[in-house]
């Protein structure tokens, strides 16, 4: 089963469009969703939190409409921006979240409250920017969700809390019931936690694909110039070509690459999902 399902959904804001927007969420894996700055992800994740309504298209939850109450119960959101009451503490924020879900645990609440170091006496509206989302996460948690859905949850984080929190999300995935969703820059930290890539631009999926997957089938390809006019150009998702050469995004087997017959041999390595995204944007040659 899937845990979310985007299907044909199209949103119109004034001056951008999500269009024909597909992809499913499968339960019980980590999913990264990638995309630069403005390509639609925390649009996408508004339609899918039901905060935003499409003009066409469904979206489901466990098989259910995303409006569904019950369903949403199941679901921890953490959002990019604190987006509950910020003049009250901690704990009085608790009163006011608590009653709005059955399986809300004060022992967990208790837990990650003291893991995540959060004070008590201040008000949510002193708190760091770090401390904000850790509040977020602290809330998300505390009823012990089966699908977690987080915007960019690690920015604003300090390297040493970031691994922490990947390492709790790893604990979180122990029992293969739960599934994460979460958008991120971070590429570093998909390579420690995720499963599956979604991959958005312009307000469209560019690629969906399991972190295995995206390794058997894309090479980093680089070479002299000289090297890549003698490459069958439509092997490459992408080349950036400088001064010094090409590097290019490679498709496909690399067998026929390693035959050509040039003067010195192109290397061929393992592309980091960083440079995927930049080589993706460079232009066919
Ligand atoms: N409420 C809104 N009304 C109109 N346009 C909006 C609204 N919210 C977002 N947009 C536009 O939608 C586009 C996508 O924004 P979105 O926040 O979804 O991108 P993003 O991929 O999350 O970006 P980032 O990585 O910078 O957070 C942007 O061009 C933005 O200006």
């Amino acid at each position: 089963m899937n845990a979310i399902e985007v299907r044909d959904v199209t949103k119109q804001l004034s001056h951008f469009t999500i269009q024909g927007l597909n992809f499913s969420i499968p339960k019980g894996y980590v999913t990264g969703f990638i995309g630069q700055n403005g390509s639609g992800k925390t649009t996408t994740i508004q339609l899918i939190m039901d905060v935003l309504r499409p003009n066409k298209g469904e979206i489901k939850l466990f098989d259910a409409p995303n409006r569904d109450v019950e369903t949403k119960q199941r679901i921890g959101f953490v959002y990019d921006e604190l987006y509950m009451y910020q003049h009250v503490t901690i704990n009085q924020m608790r009163s006011f979240i608590k009653p709005l879900y059955d399986t809300w645990d004060d022992n967990l609440f208790n837990y990650y409250r003291r893991e995540f170091n959060l004070p008590t006496r201040q008000k949510i509206k002193e708190f760091s920017k770090g401390m904000k989302m850790k509040t977020s996460l602290l809330f998300a948690l505390a009823h012990d969700p089966e699908l977690l859905i987080m915007d960019e949850p690690t920015a604003g984080l300090d390297p040493v809390f970031r691994r922490e929190l990947i390492d709790l999300f790893h604990e979180l995935m122990e029992d293969e019931k739960r599934t994460i969703f979460f958008s991120t820059h971070i590429t570093s930290d998909l390579d420690r936690l995720a499963d599956y890539i979604v991959l958005i631009d312009y307000g469209k999926i560019q690629l969906q694909q399991s972190m295995t997957e995206l390794e058997e089938n894309y090479h980093l390809v680089k070479g002299t110039k000289e090297q890549l006019s003698a490459i069958d150009k439509e092997a490459f998702l992408g080349v950036r070509v400088t001064n010094q050469g090409f590097s290019g995004l490679y498709q496909g087997d690399t067998q026929s690459l390693l035959l050509l017959q040039t003067d010195q041999p192109m290397v061929i390595e393992k592309p980091s999902l960083e440079d995927m995204m930049y080589l993706m944007k460079g232009k066919k040659r």
